[in-house]
Order: structure tokens, then C-alpha cells, then sequence
């Protein structure tokens, strides 16, 4: 009688947990991952009671067939936790699925994708290509296996070297979906800086254009601004902000490294005491061998974080590739906020999608501090102190500290009244150069100067009269482009004006190397010439003959490849 009664608790208990698979199944297909994760975790919390019941040596199919529907749950749970960038408890899920079947096709198919979107290539590439050996027509879904492996590859490719290439998407006019750029993090390490606090340094010679970091944002929010100034602008900042904000919690509530590497960030106060994390920590694959402690970060503590390290994308100083100019983006981007401020930076941001690309905007010698700008570095001193008050430090690098001490000369005072009274351009650079011919100003220095004073520069250079009228005088635009280069690092707004000068009057293939060199600080090395081409036209007018861009061709024998 007892185990009659038992028998039939049993089928009910089997009932119950039949209706549970089929509507959590139900709730999965109608991609409802919340309710179906509910759904699952009942099945899942029912059968692994059933399975404690069930002996080994009694009943060993009804135990071989509840680890069976066990394991599928668990795997469909990490699926739904995967949709909702759950990866922790999604990974934990196929741990545990694994561990009852360690060639379930479907968990190594969700593993992988998940190690995937953590930036764990190789990992991933591991599951994936596991899976294939399983079944080699993977239910059908050879090709979007295959495409996973080959992504894997590429991106585990990239994340060693830092080769990547956008020259593609920019010859498809920046169609589709952006380029998968895989994370990297290139020879550089943390450590105190003389700047403030923690800084990023080389550790090897960097080239022009080469990579220093490639990383994801922890969260990005975007928004369009109204047209206008007031309010309604405004008040869609603030929207934003808190956006972001409830973004940069949920990804830190979500990922313990994520939160870990958060709290390390600066808040603005007693930088000089911040510990200095290992660079190890920020590179892709260091979460397999590492335990991050499960802390709470206050909000308090939070808002200065992000007070000090968010970033604007399109800042003067970075340029944002293949999204139309209306939008207004900030983000948080962890290795990233370990670079200071110099007004005087050998680096650069480029945003492609959720991913900052920092580069070399000039060559980076060993040892040397890798820094960027916050904010315009081709303006004159005064104007960069009132844009430093606002991010709330007093900078201290090498440019601000030398200008200060020049600050008072009568002849630097003199070239100022000259500009704020809109005199003639040229007569205030004629001025300048007079003064740093005189010996005061050698090297580098004059690169800052003529940086300071940049906006006189680009107006004499794209005024025929003032060039014509000034003639030798004034600097050639070539080496005062070397000068600022050398001073601040390559920047779209001279290649713009030497870009305009050579689609004028044409150039040789020397310019047309000065050209490609100063992009290749901008964008990167990019590796097609049609690429580069394209993008060093970028945002200039193309005066057309006969329908053709004036910029110097590149000549039939030379191959596409820079
Ligand atoms: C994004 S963090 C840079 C990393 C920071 N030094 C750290 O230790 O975490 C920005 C903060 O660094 C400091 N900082 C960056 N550039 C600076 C500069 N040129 N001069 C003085 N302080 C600077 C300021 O306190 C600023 O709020």
C-alpha cells in the first residue's frame, strides 16, 4: 500500500515536472528569458530532488533519464541567461550541465558563445570547435558554427597581435554591422605617474598608428541632442547620464571583474595613494585563473568614478568612425581611465562602435607616459586652464608647465592682442616666428607654441591672400605640420588643411606620404590605401573635376596595401 502511495506521488511529482520542462520550453521559444529562467530553475531545483531519491543501482534508466532532462535545462537556462548578458550564472550553467554530459552539443554551443562575449577567444574557439568534432553536421547549423570558429580565430588573432583592420568597412562606405574587434592590450603597463596618481606606460617603442589598447565599454549610452541650446538639451543629457548610469551598475552587478576593476578607478581624491593593478587584470583571458571577491560598490562612490573617468566620444580629441555626427555619446571604458591628460599627448581615442581604439598619434619611446587628450590641445593656454577647471584638475604636464613660464613675455602678449583684435593672421604668426627664431623657443617648444596658436595658423593657410601676401614670412605648412606633430600628435584638423592644400595644388608622392603618415596617427594603421584615402577625405569638401576627387592618386604600380 505504502508503495503504491509512493508510485503515485511519484507520477504526480513526474506530471508536474513534465508541465514545468514544457513551459519553461514555451517561455524559452518565445525568447521570454525572465519567466523562462523561473520556469527552468523550479525544473531544475525538481529533478535534482528527484535525483537524490533515485537510487544508482534500482532504477538506473529513470536516473539516467532525469540527469538527461537535467542537464538540457540547465543548458537552456544558460541560453536565457546568455540573452540576458547573465554570463556568470549562464557559464555556471554549463558548467554544471557539462559536468553531467561533457559532450552535450548544445551547453558547448552556448559555452562558447558566452566565452565569446566575455573576449575569451580562445576558450571559446576551444568549445566550439569540440562541438563540431561531436557532430559534424551540428543539427544543421554547420555554417553558424563555422562562423563562430572563424570569428574566434580572428578575434584571438587580433586580441595577440593588434592587427586589426577596418579597411573593409571603410571601402563599404561603413555599411553594416561594425568590424568585430577583438580586446588588446599592447605593450604598456600602470604605474604612479608624475603627472597624477596611476598613469599607462610604454614598455616598448610604439610606432605611428600602431595599437595601444583595444577594449569594450563597460556601458555606452547615446543619445540625440535637440537642435538648440537650453532645457531640452539639457534635460536629454541628464536622461542620458542616468541611463548610463543604471547601465554601468547592471554590467557591474552582472560581472565581478567588471565591479572589481570599477572600484580601482580614481574618484578624483588622494590619487597618489591608489594601489596600482597588475596589467594583467585588464587583458582578455585573465578571468579564467582569477577569483574576484563579490563587493558592492556604494553609489556615492560610483557617480565620482564615473564623474572622473566617463568619456565623451566625440571629444575633440577622438573621432568616431561609421555613426552619423548628431548623436552625443558617453561611456566607460576601463583601461582607458588609467591614461592622464597631456596637452602635449602621443595618443589618441578612435570609437568604432562599443569599442575605443587607443592608438599612437605619434611615436611612443620606451618607458615614455602614454597620454591623451580631454579636451582641444590646439588652443592657447588660457583657453586650455578655463577647460581644465572643468574637469576639475589643475594639469600638469610638460606643455602647460614651460607655457606658464613664457606666459608673461611682451612678445606672446603682443601676438594675443593681435588675435583677439582679428587682426591679420599672418602678421601674428609672422610675429611668433620672429620671436622663437630669436633663440628663446627651439624644438619641440615651438611645436607648442604654434599648437597654442593654431587657429591663426589655419586661417592663414586656407586663405590664398594671407599665404600669397605673407609668402615667406610665414612658416610652409609642411614642417609646421612635422612641428605640431611632434608637439601634440597627429590630428584631423591639420590633415584636413594639408588634405585641402594637396587636393588644391596637387602633390607628390612625398605629401602624399606626409599625408598617409599623419592618417595613420588618426586612424590608425589601416591597411588598404583606398582605405586610407578614403578616410584622409573624410569631412573635407572634395573640390571635383570631370567628377573626379583631386586628391593625388596613388599611381597603378604601387600595390593597394600601405
Ligand atoms: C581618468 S583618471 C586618470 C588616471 C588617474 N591618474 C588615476 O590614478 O586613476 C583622471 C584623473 O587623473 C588626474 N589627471 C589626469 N590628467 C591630469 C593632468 N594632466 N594633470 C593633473 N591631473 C591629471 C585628474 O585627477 C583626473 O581627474
Amino acid at each position: 500500500m505504502i508503495k503504491k502511495e509512493q508510485q503515485l506521488a511519484e507520477m504526480g511529482e513526474e506530471t508536474k515536472m513534465q508541465q514545468l520542462r514544457s513551459k519553461a520550453t514555451e517561455l524559452l521559444l518565445r525568447e521570454d528569458w525572465r519567466e523562462s529562467i523561473q520556469a527552468y530553475s523550479t525544473f531544475i531545483s525538481l529533478c535534482q530532488a528527484q535525483i537524490s531519491k533515485t537510487h544508482r543501482e534500482s532504477d538506473p534508466d529513470n536516473l539516467s533519464k532525469l540527469r538527461k532532462s537535467l542537464c538540457l535545462a540547465l543548458s537552456n537556462r544558460a541560453e536565457a541567461r546568455f540573452r540576458l548578458k547573465e554570463f556568470r550564472d549562464a557559464l555556471k550553467d554549463c558548467e554544471d550541465a557539462l559536468q553531467i554530459d561533457g559532450t552535450h552539443f548544445k551547453t558547448l554551443l552556448c559555452k562558447g558563445k558566452i566565452l565569446l562575449s566575455l573576449n575569451r577567444y580562445s576558450l571559446a574557439l576551444g568549445c566550439f570547435r569540440e562541438a563540431l568534432v561531436l557532430d559534424p553536421q551540428c543539427n544543421g547549423n554547420l555554417e553558424m558554427l563555422n562562423g563562430f570558429i572563424d570569428k574566434c580565430k580572428k578575434l584571438d588573432y587580433v586580441s595577440r597581435t593588434g592587427n586589426f583592420d577596418v579597411s573593409d568597412w571603410v571601402l563599404s562606405g561603413f555599411s553594416g554591422k561594425c568590424p568585430d574587434l577583438g580586446e588588446f592590450v599592447g605593450t604598456v603597463e600602470i604605474k604612479r605617474s608624475e603627472i597624477s596618481g596611476r598613469g599607462l606606460f610604454s614598455t616598448k617603442n610604439i610606432d605611428v598608428g600602431a595599437l595601444v589598447l583595444v577594449t569594450k565599454a563597460v556601458a555606452t549610452e547615446r543619445c540625440i541632442l535637440p537642435k538648440g541650446e537650453g532645457d531640452l538639451g539639457e534635460n536629454a543629457q541628464l536622461v542620458m547620464w542616468k541611463n548610463f548610469i543604471d547601465k554601468v551598475n547592471e554590467s557591474a552587478s552582472k560581472c565581478p571583474k567588471t565591479q572589481h576593476l570599477i572600484s580601482k578607478l580614481s574618484a578624483g581624491e588622494n590619487e597618489d595613494d591608489l594601489e596600482i593593478p597588475d596589467i594583467s587584470l585588464f587583458k582578455p583571458e585573465t578571468e579564467a585563473t582569477h577569483v574576484f571577491p563579490n563587493e558592492s560598490l556604494d553609489v556615492d562612490k560610483i557617480l565620482s568614478i564615473l564623474d572622473v573617468n566617463s568619456l565623451v566620444e566625440d571629444a575633440v580629441s577622438a573621432k568616431v568612425l561609421g555613426r552619423d555626427g548628431d548623436f552625443y555619446g558617453v561611456g566607460l571604458w576601463l583601461l582607458p581611465s588609467f591614461i592622464n591628460h597631456s596637452c602635449s599627448p602621443n595618443a589618441r581615442r578612435l570609437h568604432i562602435g562599443d569599442y575605443v581604439i587607443v592608438l599612437a598619434s605619434r611615436e611612443v619611446k620606451a618607458g615614455e607616459e602614454i597620454t591623451f587628450a580631454y579636451y582641444d590641445v590646439l588652443s592657447p593656454l588660457s583657453k586650455r586652464k578655463d577647460m581644465e577647471k572643468t574637469w576639475g584638475f589643475y594639469c600638469k604636464c610638460k606643455r602647460c608647465k614651460y607655457e606658464e613660464g613664457m606666459q608673461s613675455k611682451p612678445e606672446i602678449e603682443e601676438i594675443k592682442v593681435v588675435l583677439e583684435r582679428g587682426l591679420d593672421v599672418g602678421c601674428a604668426i609672422f610675429r611668433l616666428e620672429e620671436y622663437m627664431k630669436r633663440g628663446v623657443v627651439r624644438g619641440k617648444e615651438k611645436g607648442y607654441f604654434r599648437a597654442s596658436f593654431w587657429k591663426a595658423f589655419s586661417e592663414a593657410y586656407q586663405s590664398e591672400k594671407t599665404v600669397r601676401r605673407w609668402g615667406r614670412k610665414i612658416p610652409a605648412l609642411e614642417p609646421l605640420v612635422e612641428s605640431l606633430v611632434e608637439a601634440v600628435g597627429s590630428d584631423e584638423r591639420v590633415l584636413k588643411v594639408l588634405i585641402r592644400k594637396l587636393t588644391k595644388c596637387g602633390g607628390g608622392f612625398g605629401e602624399m606620404e606626409r599625408a598617409i603618415k599623419l592618417g595613420r596617427g588618426v586612424y590608425g594603421k589601416v591597411v588598404k590605401k583606398q582605405a586610407m584615402r578614403i578616410l584622409l577625405e573624410l569631412g573635407i569638401e572634395k573640390p571635383t573635376l570631370n567628377g573626379l576627387a583631386m586628391l593625388p592618386k596613388f599611381s597603378q604600380n604601387e600595390s593597394d596595401q600601405l
